[in-house]
């Protein structure tokens, strides 16, 4: 095994102020509506063995033979149908959070580096930790953007974390957020979301909370991910101070033909039509972006579905996304995680430009 050369390790003085780094990761999207890029980011996707739990040796041959031939054309279409001018949604969206976060922190005195990773394609998780070990990384919080648990998505996280360290000698202390589905900031910033939209429209005859699907199979094996979204829509909920009657909860983006949470959520809304409710009003408060999932699944897919089976009206509430009240919530999540970590002294910029130029020597990234 080797190891990378050790940028930070201090000759002698230590620096007064070791560096401090906030790392938001969310899962990731493919650099381009293309099928190639769409291969490329399915193949790291679905290959990650969180994600498929079927063993590899029956696995891998049907990714790679039939899935990874027939899936990437029809998403990349997907893909092109929400794509915006600056790029992917959800990368667009997280960018904006990243930078609106910096600027929420600084104002609180905190001196912290702020990064932005993706759990597949870019930029990656072991790029973006190999430039901040290179500058100095001492103390590291990795936050991922999920608000609920799964072993899918936030552990998978975390495994890329550990494959990163498994190549590093001095490794920083490092911190992980596991899950905000019940932090009251996270709750009031949803139920804001949908008390505002209401404001201006009026109120649906059922509001219906759509998260995200993973297999029933996970569940059964303890994954606490389906309880913790039926906590978070009960909170919102009550809240909203709704009745649990006018709300309806639902698992989206079901893939394969294995059983997944239920209910689903176009089954559950084209039924809901056919019983003669007329609108609809469906929130998805398990992504804090918009993204293909709820820009092109839900506002496109599920809309017509609902409407062609008899709806009169459908309205998608956005995501978080750069709303004030989430910024203010993803900073009093961070504070909260950095608790006993000094990060309001000035950094010894002389020491970790010290440290940077002892990296450039030994030809590390710096
Ligand atoms: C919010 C939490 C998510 C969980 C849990 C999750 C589990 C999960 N997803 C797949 C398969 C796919 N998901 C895809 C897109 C996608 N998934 C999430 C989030 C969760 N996934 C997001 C935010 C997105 C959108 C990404 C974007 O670029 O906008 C896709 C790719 C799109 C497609 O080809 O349909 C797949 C595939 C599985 C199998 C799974 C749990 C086992
Ligand atoms: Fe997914
Ligand atoms: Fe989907």
């Amino acid at each position: 095994m080797s190891f990378a050369p050790e940028p930070a390790q201090a000759h002698g003085r230590e620096p007064q102020t070791p560096s401090t780094a906030v790392l938001l990761c969310n899962l990731g999207t493919p650099d381009e509506p293309t099928p190639a890029a769409l291969r490329r980011y399915l193949a790291e996707f679905l290959g990650d063995p969180r994600v498929v739990e079927i063993p590899r040796a029956l696995w891998l041959p049907l990714l790679h033979g039939l899935i990874l031939r027939t899936r990437p054309a029809k998403s990349a279409a997907k893909y092109a149908g929400i794509w915006m001018p600056e790029g992917s949604p959800l990368k667009v969206w997280s960018e904006k959070q990243l930078l609106m976060l910096r600027g929420y922190l600084g104002e609180r005195g905190h001196r912290l580096t702020l990064r932005l990773a993706m759990r597949y394609g870019n930029p990656s998780i072991p790029a973006v930790l190999d430039e901040l070990h290179a500058q100095g990384l001492r103390r590291l919080l990795v936050v991922p953007m999920y608000p609920q648990y799964s072993s899918t998505t936030t552990a998978s996280i975390v495994d890329a974390v550990a494959q990163w360290s498994s190549r590093i000698r001095t490794l920083p202390e490092i911190r992980f957020v596991n899950r905000f589905h019940d932090h009251p900031a996270y709750v009031a910033a949803v139920a804001r979301r949908i008390s505002a939209h209401w404001a201006r429209e009026g109120r649906p005859d059922k509001l219906v909370m759509s998260f995200h699907g993973i297999p029933q199979r996970n569940l059964e094996l303890g994954d606490p991910y389906h309880c913790e979204c039926l906590k978070t829509a009960r909170l919102v909920r009550e809240r909203l101070g709704v009745s649990a009657d006018d709300v309806v909860v639902t698992f989206q983006s079901r893939f394969g033909r294995a059983q997944w949470l239920q209910p689903y959520t176009e089954p559950t809304l084209v039924d809901l039509a056919r019983r003669g409710v007329r609108r609809v009003d469906v929130v998805c408060p398990g992504f804090v972006a918009d993204c293909l999932e709820t820009l092109e699944e839900i506002a496109m897919e599920v809309r017509d579905a609902f409407l062609g089976a008899g709806g009169q009206v459908f309205h998608h509430i956005p995501c978080l996304n750069d709303q004030h009240e989430w910024i203010l919530a993803l900073t009093e999540l961070v504070q909260e995680h950095l608790q006993g970590w000094d990060t309001r002294s000035p950094p010894d910029t002389a020491a970790l430009a010290a440290q940077a130029e002892r990296a450039r020597a030994l030809g590390a990234p710096a």
